[in-house]
């Protein structure tokens, strides 16, 4: 007897689970008084956003440090990234915002990007008389210090030397750095900052995003296997036929324990838990592994911030999930 499937319809709402919504630590608090006191020397601000989560990685607190300041937003992990420039651009157009895609390890892009803050600096008259003077800033984890690193090697033709520490995890760099020169004609001076989260968001599916991006510290992150849940959201929403599941299962499901228990037979994940007798499958190192492999890539590219994006296609412009105003007031004084 053959089974007929009915239609699926992925969930249009997903469920209010309990997550910490707050990450901001106090070397956080100290990099954005540093931010304001080194404003008036800087010349030019890149602000790096994840691509693949390009609303929730946009801080208002460094708009308000930097409200004044030439900026150009920088889209990182371009190479991970499903968003598409015509909607950035959909975006960015009526702010006259500059934005561009970068992959931070790409040399390519790194001499592209080069090329254009040199035209900056030939376009500038006075010409600043001790060089053109940048600050590195974005939330933790979304490339900062590679692209500095990246930036030196290329500008100062120094292929091996790092200059900033770089690692999977957020929160590597904890203090805004010595200034660093990337080109010498022109002169291009640039700081490296400490990632700058929000106080806090107020919505679930931002601290999801961050979570599945790396930027929220470890201690911070949501369950794994209600981040899992997010993604299967995200994924049955952006095609709802279910052939992003990989080789896991033939069909779509809303269910979470379902694809991750279909991970688990697959990969022959059991464990055997406390005062249990036999081996069951293990849904939480399954909810771990299927996060990390989406983190580097191996189903395919994403945008997590899947509301905006949906928002954006409609033309509405995106609002940034962010704390209350006090919080803004009390974080920069
Ligand atoms: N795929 C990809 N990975 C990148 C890119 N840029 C940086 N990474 C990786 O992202 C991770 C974080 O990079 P960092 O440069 O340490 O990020 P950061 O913004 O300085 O981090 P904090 O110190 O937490 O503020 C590292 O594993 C990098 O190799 C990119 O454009 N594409």
């Amino acid at each position: 007897m053959s089974t007929i499937r009915q239609a699926f319809k992925p969930r249009m709402i997903f469920p209010e689970y309990r997550v910490n919504l707050a990450d901001f630590k106090g070397h956080q608090s100290k990099a954005l008084s540093r931010m304001k006191e080194l404003s008036p020397q800087l010349d030019l601000i890149l602000e790096l956003r994840d691509a693949r989560a390009p609303v929730s990685t946009s801080n208002p607190l460094l708009h308000r440090v930097f409200r004044d300041k030439e900026k150009l937003i920088l889209y990182t992990k371009r190479d991970l990234s499903s968003m598409t420039a015509s909607l950035l651009d959909k975006w960015h157009e009526p702010l006259h915002e500059n934005w561009r895609f970068i992959d931070c390890r790409s040399s390519n892009d790194i001499h592209k990007l080069l090329a254009s803050i040199k035209k900056q600096y030939d376009s500038m008259y006075p010409r600043p008389p001790l060089g053109l003077r940048l600050m590195v800033v974005g939330m933790p984890n979304v490339g900062k210090s590679t692209l500095v690193n990246s930036l030196r090697g290329i500008g100062l033709n120094q292929k091996k030397k790092s200059v900033a520490r770089v690692g999977s995890n957020a929160g590597i760099t904890r203090s805004t750095s010595e200034i660093i020169r990337v080109s010498r004609d022109p002169e291009i001076l640039l700081y490296d900052t400490p990632g700058v989260l929000l106080p806090q968001v107020k919505q679930i599916k931002t601290m999801l995003s961050l979570s599945l991006i790396g930027t929220v510290s470890k201690v911070n992150q949501a369950d794994p296997v209600i981040t899992a849940d997010y993604m299967l959201y995200v994924m049955n929403l952006t095609d709802s036929s279910g052939k992003r599941y990989g080789k896991y299962l033939d069909h779509p499901t809303n269910d979470i324990y379902e694809l991750l228990g279909a991970m688990a037979k697959k990969n022959g994940n059991y464990k055997r838990f406390k005062g249990e007798s036999e081996k069951k499958l293990n849904y939480l190192s399954c909810a771990m592994e299927l996060i990390q492999s989406i983190q580097i890539g191996k189903f395919g590219k994403w945008c997590f911030d899947i509301d905006a994006l949906r928002e954006l296609q409609r033309g509405i412009l995106p609002q940034i999930d962010h704390a209350p105003n006090w919080a803004h007031n009390s974080f920069i004084s």
